[in-house]
């Protein structure tokens, strides 16, 4: 195993530093994983909304992806905003001909869907080839209103419900889910590991509790949680071991959001709260 592994994000931008590519780096750097990224979406966006959103060509999207692909050994792929349905197609073709069997980078896809503000980053028209993307992934790292969609449900407001529609979820992609509870209310906030089954067994759940952090800066949690998890799957642990880990950094890096001081909306989050 490489001693500091190459992370790839395919996301979107935010030029303002808190969410898609420039927050997984962050992650990728707390982790210590070395950053790389690939970028499916130019977004014109800051801690109080999105503005514009610039696509790049597909032929050119693919270019960045072998550009990287042909050159570097990749470790763990973290795949973030991917806005259409060119844009879903042409990563899944790049994935589908690079990694087709055998040794691939351990994929976390966090299914993008809105941000924080209530703007869309995925067309509608989209959701049906996000949702046919996922069966390649070991991780997704749905919010609960993304959970629900996926799942064809309402929101979940209770945990019970949560971890249903993650079952539901997880069974139908044969894919692990990390189920957020970010968005539910209650003096402390639950991340749970939900687990497909297979072979007619389905591995306990495994959770992680903090206390809410009472910060309107939480901008860019979703994209920065899911960089850390493939970093560490990278280095080799698994997502069980990952959970308290990225849980603990996380609930740090929310408690030391207030002392930036980055625009008037919903800012970002201290990715190197423990460090600094
Ligand atoms: N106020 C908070 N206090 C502590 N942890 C939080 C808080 N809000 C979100 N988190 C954590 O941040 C991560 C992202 O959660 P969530 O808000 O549910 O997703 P998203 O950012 O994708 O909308 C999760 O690990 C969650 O536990
Ligand atoms: C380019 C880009 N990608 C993703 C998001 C959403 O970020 P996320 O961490 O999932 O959630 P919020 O910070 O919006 O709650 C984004 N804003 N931009």
């Amino acid at each position: 195993m490489r001693q500091i592994p190459n992370i790839l994000s395919i996301a979107g931008t935010d030029p303002t530093g808190g969410a898609g590519i420039q927050a997984d780096l962050k992650s990728f750097a707390a982790f210590q994983g070395y950053g790389m990224c690939v970028v499916t979406a130019l977004v014109a966006q800051n801690t109080q909304g999105v503005r514009e959103i610039h696509v790049p060509p597909v032929d050119f999207l693919r270019a960045q992806l072998d550009a990287v692909s042909d050159d570097v050994a990749v470790d763990a792929v973290k795949i973030g905003m991917l806005g259409t349905v060119p844009i879903i197609n042409t990563v899944a073709q790049w994935w589908d001909s690079t990694y087709p069997q055998g040794q691939r980078p351990a994929l976390v896809v966090d299914p993008v869907m809105v941000a924080t503000s209530g703007d869309r980053l995925l067309d509608a028209e989209a959701e049906g080839a996000l949702i046919d993307f996922l069966h390649r992934a070991d991780l997704i790292t749905p919010n609960v209103p993304e959970l629900a969609l996926l799942a064809g449900a309402e929101p979940a407001a209770e945990e019970p419900d949560l971890l249903d529609q993650a079952q539901r979820v997880a069974d139908a992609h044969d894919v692990v889910v990390l189920s957020k509870g970010g968005h539910l209310t209650g003096a402390e906030v639950t991340d749970t590991l939900v687990f497909p089954k297979r072979d007619g067994q389905r591995p306990e759940p495994v959770s992680a509790v903090s206390p809410r952090v009472d910060t309107k800066n939480t901008h860019g949690t979703g994209c920065s949680v899911s960089a850390a998890f493939a970093t560490l799957a990278a280095g080799g642990y698994s997502w069980a071991e990952s959970l308290p880990l990225v849980k603990e950094w996380m609930t740090a890096a929310l408690g030391a959001a207030d002392e930036l001081e980055v625009g008037l909306g919903h800012g970002p989050i201290q990715h190197f709260a423990q460090l600094w």
